[in-house]
């Protein structure tokens, strides 16, 4: 009898344990084990049973979909283990922002799709939208560190947006596109053109990761030149792709989405190679103490590799330190400024000097500017554009120049297309400029003719 009892009950025990373990592994297919929340295939179950519902009214639903801003800095510069924690707190932070009823998932890396259930209107889910938004503006503290972490957001809803799982998600996907190309950290509702720019955007990507090894991309030199003397004084290398069946295509298209998707990161090193080679080749035929400046992106110039790589170009002498300058943006400075001080730090300790590009349409102070090892402010176009007739525009050159002579940085307008905004500038005191009244960029071949022709003519 009691050996029977004993049987008995362990037999239950391990009925138990084996319903536990399958409820585990249950847990463990629905759930990302980092942030515990649902993940894509729980969502999909979820939202494949919502819109079967007879009951219209349950059936309608709306989808949110959320993509952090520029999250994958944070995990090239801060490391691997800060982001996990980062994805935890947003998730605790989403978590905050819907009612119970509603479902958050997170579909991997620093995707998150929530899914309001029984809202068949707009109005609800940018009002979410809102919320979620106001409660990303606290910075996220970890340690010792608050990080301003953004999101964009993309909404469709049904059945005005798509009736199934897979279209609901893809145009609230497309619109989360949407709202990273409106300057990100905003939301956007799902319209139809966005799928054809959805579509027209992947095959962009595709092409772009086959474009390197096509070898479909060069680099152009535009000259900058003394504007009182008319001497060249250094090149900006300007990358081009000559797409096999698009014909070419301006780098104010692919460049924005190469920093979005990590490609900038092959393509940076791509286009430093290249000039730097070039730059060799083209002292020795005869362009020798010129300047030739890279355009670095902001994640670029903070990834993990990105110093050690010029120091080996340095180091094995494909790379001539002295005759490179990096022009970074002013949103660089404003978004990392420390971690940009120190990588500028750095690669002014190789002998490369630094330039801030567009400058004067980010908001850095005289203060701010103090703090940066820098050599150059380039002002930006839009205000050498109107210089002739617009005081407003004048009266900031004017300024920038002023800050360059106070920090004792060099300044170049960029931009120049007229003689008259040529002689505003110089009589401002902007001895350095660069544009169309000058050159347009150049091949290697051109510019070395170019040259030949201003010593010619001096
Ligand atoms: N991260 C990287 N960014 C790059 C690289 N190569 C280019 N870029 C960035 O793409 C943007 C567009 O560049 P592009 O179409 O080449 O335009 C440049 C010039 O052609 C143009 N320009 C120069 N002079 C004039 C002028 O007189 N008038 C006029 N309308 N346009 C002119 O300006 C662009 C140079 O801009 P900037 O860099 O701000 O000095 C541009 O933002 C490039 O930076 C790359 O390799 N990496």
């Amino acid at each position: 009898m009691v050996s029977i009892a004993r049987d008995i009950t362990e037999h239950k025990r391990a009925e138990e344990t084996l319903r536990y373990q399958q409820r585990s592994l249950e847990h463990l297919a629905h759930h990302d084990a980092l942030t515990g929340l649902p993940n894509r295939l729980y969502l999909i179950d979820k939202l494949n049973h919502a819109l079967q519902n007879p009951d219209k009214q349950a059936a309608s639903l709306a989808v949110l979909f959320l993509d952090l801003d520029h999250f994958k800095d944070i995990n090239d510069s801060l490391g691997h283990s800060l982001g996990d924690e980062v994805l935890r707190a947003v998730s605790r932070r989403l978590s905050d922002c819907v009612r119970k009823a509603d479902i958050i998932a997170r579909l991997g890396g620093d995707e998150f799709t929530i899914v309001l259930q029984g809202v068949g209107s707009s109005v609800i889910a940018v009002e979410v939208a809102q919320k979620i938004l106001l409660a990303f503006e606290q910075p996220i503290i970890i340690g010792e560190r608050a990080l301003t972490v953004g999101t964009s957001i993309g909404i469709s809803v049904s059945p005005d947006d798509g009736l199934t799982t897979e279209e609901l998600l893809r145009n609230a996907d497309a619109a989360m596109y949407r709202a990273k190309r409106n300057g990100r950290n905003t939301f956007m509702h799902y319209t139809p053109d966005m799928t054809e720019r959805a579509l027209a955007r992947l095959s962009l990507e595709s092409d772009m990761r086959r474009a390197l090894e096509r070898e479909e991309f060069h680099v152009a030199y535009q000259p900058q030149v003394d504007m009182h003397s008319g001497a060249l004084i250094g090149v900006e290398a300007l990358l081009r792709w000559d797409h096999p069946e698009k014909g070419a295509i301006s780098p104010k298209h692919f460049i924005p989405i190469a920093e979005e998707n990590g490609q900038i990161l092959a393509l940076g090193k791509w286009v430093l190679q290249k000039v730097c080679a070039e730059q060799i080749r083209l002292a020795d035929a005869g362009l020798a103490g010129i300047r030739f400046a890279v355009n670095v992106s902001g994640r670029q110039l903070l990834h993990e590799g990105f110093l050690e790589f010029i120091e080996g170009m340095i180091k094995t002498g494909t790379c001539r330190g002295e005759a490179l300058e990096l022009e970074i943006t002013e949103s660089v400075l404003l978004s990392e400024p420390e971690l940009a001080a120190e990588a500028m730090q750095a690669i002014r300790k190789l002998g490369i000097a630094i330039s801030v590009d567009d400058f004067g349409t980010g908001y850095s102070s005289l203060a701010y500017l103090k703090q940066y090892p820098l050599n150059r402010l380039k002002i930006d176009a839009s205000f050498v554009r109107d210089i002739v007739i617009d005081p407003d525009d004048r009266a900031i050159a004017q300024t920038i120049i002023a800050l360059g002579n106070a920090l004792n940085l060099e300044v170049i307008a960029e931009g120049v297309e007229t003689e008259e905004q040529r002689a505003i500038l110089v009589n401002d005191g902007c001895s350095l400029g660069q544009g169309f009244l000058f050159s347009r960029p150049l091949a290697p071949a051109a510019l070395l003719e170019y040259r030949r022709d201003v010593v010619k003519n001096a």
